[in-house]
């Protein structure tokens, strides 16, 4: 009989409970997603799979789409405003990005969402829209097909980012297939000092951890020092948790928390019952005493300095008053390895201070640090003063239109215009450069954004993360600097730091005519042939059961997505086609298309392989990309083995009929590694879980979640298998309804009217193929 006292449950417990549709005994959980994030890179081929099976969108009144990765390649001149915008069409020059937010703005009217275009002042970052508009609310759970989705953790949600498989699920059936995470809780208690802010306490913790800290887990971020934040600075952590390896970051819910939602359109009324009762649900999320972590770190906020990272991983952090570390720094083999490759490529030599090190670039911005109080901070810093003159060009790229417009009420524009920064749109830019803006080789740029990969910002660019205090204080020094010599102590991120004045906004949101321009697209847009050609169908997923082949060798750590597939790669609306641009920056000469001849993958016989096998850990970490495993598939890598995965990675390749192998006994990886590197083949055996030589003989065991090891051996489709719950589903939508009302839609969302669009059940479970498998089974 289970027993009538709850045992005591951490805040992600709680939230993880709260959206249970149905689990199995194997773990398997079938999740409901509160608030689904669309935006135009990661969707085309989700709502692609929805059009080639006839499927609706269940809920459309709790989707959000909008553009912005590649929104501001749509100027000629990047400074320019958007003044002049009549249609996407005309606007957008670069004819893939074009194509890309067409696309969007197709499925958007075809599917009946609503959507934040060029033309609304509302677009922005998808990860400073959604809490901005009250779209993002305690206790929920958020996805989008962006790795960054954490953000939204620092409301209490349960947030995290899919790949694009996972958001034709969500899109059709408004729920995930997924497992329980650890809970890990990193406590930063006491006081920061002055000229410390958020991103240091996350920069600082990732130090700690290391990339893969959080692998599987999902971090709590508390004590006095978390407390003490406000919500944007808190929102800066959730955001790199993801930089952690963590599925997500949460922070409980508080009045801080409360107070932000106050009055944001899609947040429910104040004062309304309501409000009332939401309230009182949101306080009530916080881990109990008592509640168990598999993971606990502990950090007093005192010995975190303004912090700076050196190399090309988000770990690789000193504070700005230290140098820059060599090999013999680290005593693990791995890491002095990754070390020197990273001085190589940051150009850079151990024991340099770091504030000797110069800048060309400067780049505040996305969605870790381009929030109003963001900029208010680096202002501070700027006011009165001029960027140095060896900074080439420095860039300060709101959020959002809401956040550009409401610095530009508070005269913040041209404080950053008299020191002489670029006053942007709003929109990704120079965070992983899918526009123009991007550094050339060997330029090394002073940046808020989240990640420092090889290559993220501009092939052979230098990327050194910082907060938005520290990259205005490099601005202005034209070095690395300590924002403590140059400005009155503060930090930005404290309690009681300026709320954004979003009241005049609110008002104009809710009127009719932004009614109109929410869901009104240019009268162009209706249909686009080339932006509707999108190829293969929801996947193609053959079966999986044993694989002979070659396997290409990596001794690589911390192989990230950026890395596996650079982002010009990602302008495309197909699923196929990738396979040349597979390691692009690895595989060719740097800026021409001829093959470097030592990389693995232009030798023979690798150029066959059909595995990979990487000794380093944390392979595909960074970006939700699912184009990092279409690429490797379209090369003919249908599986890969290694010690550890990023955890989406992981996810979306098993969506692509691939088999990611965690092996993590280092012999047996070596005797796979040591085939691999003689060119002999090797063989994968699925059914049996098992790798053996060419000889057939036992290289080593593996374990694969029973689950995901029949789907792979069926080639089901998990759409069609959850679409045979759906009264599963229904029965958690009605208690959904009874139980957190304000969920089903408020403000603008009434527009669609509530609750879900009329889907039928398959309860035939089919291949993607379109064969019957047989007597109707659960997911
Ligand atoms: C394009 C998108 C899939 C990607 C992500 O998931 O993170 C991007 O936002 C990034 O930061 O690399
Ligand atoms: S990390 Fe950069 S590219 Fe990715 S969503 Fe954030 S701002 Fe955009």
């Amino acid at each position: 009989m289970p027993s009538a006292v709850k045992s005591p449950q951490t805040l992600y417990d709680k939230v993880f409970e709260d959206h249970i549709v149905e689990e199995k005994e194997d773990g398997t959980v079938l999740l409901y997603i509160d608030r689904h994030l669309v935006h135009e890179v990661t969707s085309p081929q989700a709502f692609e799979g929805l059009r080639n099976a006839g499927r609706k969108v269940r809920r459309p009144d709790c989707t959000l789409a909008t553009v912005d990765h590649t929104s501001d390649t749509c100027q000629n001149i990047p400074t320019a405003s958007r003044k002049n915008l009549t249609t996407t069409e005309k606007f957008i020059d670069e004819a893939d990005s074009r194509t890309q937010c067409m696309t969007l703005e197709d499925n958007v009217k075809a599917f009946d969402l609503t959507y934040f275009g060029l033309d609304d002042k509302r677009q922005g970052i998808v990860h400073i829209i959604g809490p901005e508009q009250g779209f993002t609310l305690p206790g929920t759970t958020v996805v989008c097909g962006d790795s960054h989705t954490s953000t939204h953790g620092a409301f209490g949600a349960l947030a995290f980012g899919i790949g694009t498989s996972e958001v034709e699920h969500v899109l059709a059936t408004q729920t995930l297939i997924t497992r329980r995470s650890k809970n890990m809780r990193v406590q930063v208690n006491g006081a920061l000092a002055a000229g410390v802010s958020s991103k240091d306490i996350i920069l600082h913790v990732i130090g700690i951890i290391g990339t893969a800290g959080g692998t599987g887990a999902v971090i709590e971020f508390c004590g006095s020092a978390i407390r003490e934040l406000s919500m944007e600075a808190r929102m800066s952590i959730c955001n790199m948790s993801i930089e952690g390896g963590a599925r997500a970051g949460m922070v409980a819910p508080d009045q801080i928390t409360i107070d932000y939602l106050k009055g944001r359109p899609l947040a429910p009324k104040v004062d309304s019952p309501e409000w009332k009762k939401a309230c009182n649900y949101w306080l009530g999320l916080r881990s109990d005493d008592g509640a168990k972590y598999d993971i606990e770190v502990n950090i007093d906020a005192k010995d975190i300095a303004p912090t700076v990272s050196w190399g090309t991983s988000p770990q690789d952090v000193v504070p700005i008053t230290g140098v820059v570390p060599g090999p013999d720094d680290f005593e693990d083999e791995v890491k002095k390895q990754a070390c020197e490759r990273a001085l190589k490529y940051m150009g850079l030599t151990a024991g340099t201070p770091m504030q000797e090190v110069q800048v060309d670039k400067v780049f505040i911005g996305s969605c870790t640090n381009a929030r109003i109080e963001d900029l208010r901070a680096a202002a501070r810093v700027v006011e009165g003063k001029k960027i140095a003159s060896n900074i080439k060009r420095a860039m300060i790229v709101p959020g959002s239109g809401l956040v550009k417009r409401q610095a530009e009420a508070e005269g913040l524009n041209k404080i950053f215009s008299d020191a002489g920064f670029e006053w942007r749109e709003a929109g990704c830019s120079m965070c992983l450069g899918m526009n123009p803006d991007i550094l050339s080789p060997g330029e090394r740029c002073a940046s808020t954004s989240n990640r420092n990969f090889e290559g993220r910002q501009g092939a052979g660019g230098r990327t050194h993360l910082m907060s938005p205090v520290m990259a205005a204080a490099a601005a202005i020094v034209g070095n690395l600097a300590d924002v403590r010599k140059l400005a009155p102590p503060t930090h930005a991120s404290a309690k009681g730091s300026p709320k954004i004045e979003l009241d005049a906004h609110v008002q104009d949101v809710d009127g009719d005519d932004e009614l109109e321009s929410i869901m009104d697209l240019p009268a162009d847009s209706q249909s686009h042939p080339s932006s509707t050609n999108t190829a293969g169908a929801t996947a193609g997923m053959p079966k999986f059961e044993t694989l002979r082949g070659y396997a290409a060798p990596m001794d690589i750590a911390n192989i990230d997505t950026d890395a596996i597939i650079p982002k010009q790669f990602l302008k495309t609306i197909k699923r196929s086609g990738l396979g040349s641009a597979l390691f692009h920056a690895w595989r060719y000469e740097a800026g021409s298309n001829d093959e470097n001849p030592d990389f693995v993958l232009n030798k023979e016989p690798w150029r066959q392989s059909k595995t990979l096998i990487c000794t380093g850990p944390n392979f595909g970490c960074g970006s939700s990309r699912e184009h990092a495993p279409w690429a490797l598939l379209d090369f003919g890598i249908k599986c890969i083995i290694a010690p550890s995965f990023g955890d989406i990675f992981f996810n979306n390749t098993f969506k692509n009929g691939m088999l990611p192998i965690q092996i993590t006994d280092t012999a047996a990886l070596q005797r796979i590694a040591a085939e691999a590197k003689a060119g002999k083949e090797i063989e994968v055996d699925l059914v049996n879980q098992v790798v053996r030589d060419a000889e057939g003989s036992e290289l080593a065991k593996f374990d694969v979640e029973q689950f995901r090891k029949h789907c792979l051996v069926n080639g089901l489709d998990d759409i069609g298998l959850t679409m045979s719950s759906v009264d599963k589903i229904e029965t958690h939508e009605k208690k959904r309804t009874s139980v957190w009302p304000w969920l089903d839609g408020s403000g603008y969302l009434a527009r669609h009217g509530k609750g879900p669009v009329k889907i039928e059940a398959k309860p035939v479970p089919k291949t993607n193929r379109g064969e019957v498998i047989g007597e109707p089974l659960e997911w």
